[in-house]
């Protein structure tokens, strides 16, 4: 990676890129529509949908059911039915993907500083982080509604370049999504596109990620080489 300053932190997606989600979110969602007596959907189409929050998979939820667009007072009536159904049940079927846990010990006792960086609400972040026993690794958690504006917004890692005062150089994300690419894009940083996870059925190549990796554990070899390389 080209870069003139080793990295010093990383900022982490959350679902799609550390934790498959899409089981609970889908569950949640089709929770939500049978309490207000509309078709359900796949899991499949779920996984298509996650990427810009809640608040949009629920509206894409119900353009699906509904057939036609949702108007804002039904789409604000069936939020907090199914901010119920998900805090219910937040990992009943979610897994953290292979190599999680290892890699992220491995680059905290590394000394980087790492955070999460997501879409999804904060009041769920939290207790799914504690829940997969991982919160304590991260300085720094950022939901979809912790700040003004969500990614692909460059905002939340704006902020982390502010309140860590480090170079843009100095900061990396890695996520599955076109929205996690472009807001580091729009920040001026560099970023790792992961393959596995949710990017609406869309080579996350495409975005132009500064590099592509296919399984969580790349990421750590990924950045050992081009640290290396900026030592050399
Ligand atoms: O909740 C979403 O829609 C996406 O969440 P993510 O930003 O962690 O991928
Ligand atoms: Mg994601």
């Amino acid at each position: 990676m080209a870069q003139c300053k080793p990295f010093k932190a990383i900022a982490f997606d959350l679902d799609g890129t550390l934790i498959d989600s899409v089981p609970d979110l889908a569950a949640a969602t089709n929770a939500t529509l049978a309490e207000l007596n509309l078709t359900g959907c796949s899991e499949e189409q779920v996984r298509s949908w996650v990427g810009n929050g809640a608040h949009v998979l629920i509206e894409r939820a119900l353009i699906f059911a509904l057939g036609e667009a949702v108007e804002a007072q039904r789409l604000e009536a069936a939020m907090p039915i199914f901010m119920k159904h998900y805090e219910a049940h937040l990992q009943r079927h979610s897994k953290l993907y292979d190599g999680v846990i290892n890699v992220l010990e491995q680059l905290h006792s590394m000394g980087y500083q790492l955070a999460v960086v997501t879409n999804k609400p904060y009041r769920f972040t939290i207790p799914l982080l504690d829940a997969f026993g991982i919160g304590h690794l991260f300085t720094q958690v950022l939901g979809g509604d912790s700040l003004d504006k969500m990614k692909p917004d460059p905002l939340p890692l704006n902020h982390l370049l502010q309140q860590w005062q480090l170079d843009k150089t100095e900061l990396l994300m890695v996520g599955d999504s076109k929205n996690d690419i472009l807001a580091a894009k729009a920040a001026g940083i560099s970023s790792i596109g992961l393959t596995y996870g949710y990017n609406y059925g869309e080579d996350i190549g495409l975005s132009g990620p500064t590099a592509v990796c296919d399984t969580f554990s790349e990421v750590l070899a990924h950045i050992n080489d081009s640290q290396k390389v900026m030592e050399q």
